[in-house]
């Protein structure tokens, strides 16, 4: 075995060596909704002030990252190279959801999936450098405790983020959810939406999700062209790279379970994290 077949789990085991550390960050009784609780490159992690980001694209990735998959690395990418001017590299943002608006919490533990979205950071930002040949952007790995996306990101404006142009990446499954107005009592109006969500400059980004689950790229479109006028005005859509098709998080979790390969789906690094946590058996 040479010095590159065991970088993945010389990787893995470092960043399992911070578990405790993450575990007493994620369940300390003075927590806001919203913390950063580990930035890349080391050494940038200061505590944010309201104006450490100003006039900052900040790209969101909001994730129950369970776990982060090649999909959730090309959506980021994507994004980042998608708003990257000739003056400015946007930073990334990947934001844990501790709850989710619809379904229950299934292992891994909090902390462990904050130790993968850290390996996760260290190959988004190894790849964005060398396929845009430029210094690798600025990476924040976040918790929320809050599900919907206004709570999300009204959490960001009172911690760190209030002067940014937030860019909210997600795939056509979850822009449905975020759009159905079934999630905003009392009135079940998008006006939520319009005020936190596009508030400013803040912009969506959609990656098309084709399958069975979502509707073909035909209902897809079809569902965008309809969207309601203010949304339609501030929301950027984009496919996906067929690549990614068919890859989830809860298909790596079957496939563990079933004793297969996981490399189609998520990188060398987290592949090694989740065998020597022995996680979703
Ligand atoms: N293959 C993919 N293509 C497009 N978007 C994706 C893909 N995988 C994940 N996403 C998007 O990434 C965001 C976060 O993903 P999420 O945590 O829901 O992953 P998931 O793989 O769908 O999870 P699970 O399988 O556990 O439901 C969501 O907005 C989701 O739509
Ligand atoms: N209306 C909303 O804001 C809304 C609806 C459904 C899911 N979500 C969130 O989207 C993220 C991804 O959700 P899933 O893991 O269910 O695909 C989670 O953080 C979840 O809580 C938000």
């Amino acid at each position: 075995m040479d010095n590159d077949d065991t970088a993945p789990m010389q990787s893995a085991l470092a960043v399992r060596a911070l578990l405790p550390t993450f575990r007493a960050a994620i369940s300390s009784d003075s927590a806001p909704g919203f913390r950063v609780l580990r930035s890349f490159p080391r050494g940038d992690d200061e505590p944010k002030t309201n104006s450490s980001n100003d006039g900052k694209t900040v790209c969101v990735l909001d994730s129950s990252f369970n776990p982060p998959t090649k999909a959730h690395m090309h959506l980021a990418l994507r994004a980042l190279r998608h708003y990257t001017t000739p003056t400015q590299t946007p930073s990334l943002l990947l934001l844990l959801a501790t709850a989710n608006a619809d379904k229950k919490a299934v292992p891994a533990a909090p902390e462990q999936r904050v130790a993968m979205m850290c390996l996760l950071a260290d190959e988004l930002r190894s790849n964005a450098a060398t396929v845009d040949n430029r210094p690798a952007c600025h990476v924040d790995v976040g918790v929320t405790t809050s599900a919907r996306f206004i709570d999300k990101c009204a959490d960001l404006q009172t911690n760190g983020y209030a002067g940014s142009r937030l860019v909210w990446i997600m795939g056509f499954d979850t822009l449905i959810r975020l759009l159905d107005t079934k999630y905003y009592p009392p009135e079940h109006t998008l006006a939520p939406v319009h005020d936190t969500l596009l508030a400013g400059s803040n912009r969506i980004l959609a990656f098309g999700r084709p399958g069975d689950t979502f509707g073909d790229t035909v209902t897809q479109q079809a569902y965008y062209s309809a969207v309601d006028g203010k949304v339609a005005e501030r929301l950027d859509v984009l496919e996906a790279d067929e690549s990614t098709a068919g890859i989830s998080s809860s298909a790596v979790r079957g496939a563990v379970a079933r004793g297969e390969a996981v490399d189609g789906g998520v990188c060398e690094s987290i592949a090694a994290f989740i065998r020597t946590e022995g996680l979703y058996l």
